[in-house]
């Protein structure tokens, strides 16, 4: 990377000021902003340093991410991208706890991943981190509040009820919580798993995809809502995206190509984000 990529990597990493883009829903600005993030003074939602995972050994070994040192700002919207094979989903995962480094250091908050024991490591992805995946992954047979509050259920503890009513009113699923998925549309599926991730008022979001399989009407409500999750209700989100006009919702598009962090792209619109990926090459 050159001089600007580094520049623009620093910019990222002490926090940018965001920007209004024009497919913002809100352009209201998140009282208490701070560089490094409102929610706690000085902690970035999660951060990895020198993060490298290597799958294999020998002649057949990938290294699927080499040295990614990067920040996901707390109460910032922000996506990774680049061509196929770049290492996003490696990033997402290794940050996410689901998978583990080969070296280097993932945080989530203050946490050190890799000091944690796994059942240490469990409850960390279960309390602290939420979940959205292209295919919804909701339980057929739960109705829709059954499912949103399955990570409290499972973990023995009650769900807040006052934080639930405004989580649901804020996706618009109030009328919708006694339906099971089949009685939803695939768009109302999606709102329910965000409400399922945003229910135990996790540390950070990840969202793979999210919009994979929606029409672009209720791709863009469900990334206008990732949005509001960030302005309204100051959450950190991260999304693995291919698609630029999804990019676009975000604070700052991360764009990694054969394992390493090769641009940061602070208030993103879809027309730059494409030339960027254009530069890049490779399929995305
Ligand atoms: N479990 C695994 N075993 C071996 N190699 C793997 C494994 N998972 C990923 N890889 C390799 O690591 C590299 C990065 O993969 P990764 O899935 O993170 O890329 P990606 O950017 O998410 O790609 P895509 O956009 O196609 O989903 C690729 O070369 C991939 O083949």
């Amino acid at each position: 990377m050159g001089n600007a990529g580094e520049a623009r990597r620093a910019v990222h990493e002490t926090g940018a000021t965001r920007g209004t883009g024009a497919t913002r829903r809100t352009g209201a600005t998140r009282a208490g902003a701070t560089p490094t993030g409102a929610t706690s003074a000085g902690t970035a939602g999660a951060r990895t340093i020198g993060l490298t995972k290597v799958y294999g050994s020998g002649d057949t070994a990938v290294r699927a991410l080499d040295g990614v040192s990067v920040e996901l700002p707390s109460g910032r919207f922000t996506a990774i991208m680049g061509p196929s094979g770049a290492g996003k989903s490696t990033l997402m995962h290794c940050v996410a706890g689901l998978d583990s480094a080969t070296s280097g250091q993932v945080f989530v908050g203050d946490e050190e991943l890799g000091a944690l024991s796994d059942r240490r490591l469990t409850r960390l992805r279960r309390e602290r981190i939420g979940f959205v995946f292209q295919a919804f992954n909701l339980i057929p047979t739960l109705t829709a509040r059954e499912n949103i509050v399955l990570p409290m259920t499972l973990a023995g503890t009650r769900p807040d009820e006052e934080w639930l009513a405004s989580i649901t009113s804020v996706l618009g699923l109030g009328d919708r919580l006694r339906h099971r998925p089949s009685e939803l549309s695939g768009g109302q599926q999606q709102r329910v798993a965000l409400a399922r991730a945003l229910a135990t008022r996790p540390q950070i979001v990840f969202a793979d995809e999210p919009t994979g399989n929606l029409d672009s009407r209720s791709g863009a409500e469900v990334l206008g809502l990732l949005r509001e999750a960030v302005d309204d209700l100051r959450q950190t989100v991260a999304m693995v995206t291919h698609d630029p006009v999804a990019a676009a919702y975000a604070d700052a598009v991360i764009f990694l190509a054969d394992g390493q962090v090769v641009d940061i792209m602070t208030d993103p619109t879809a027309a730059r984000v494409l030339d960027r990926m254009g530069e890049l090459g490779g399929r995305s």
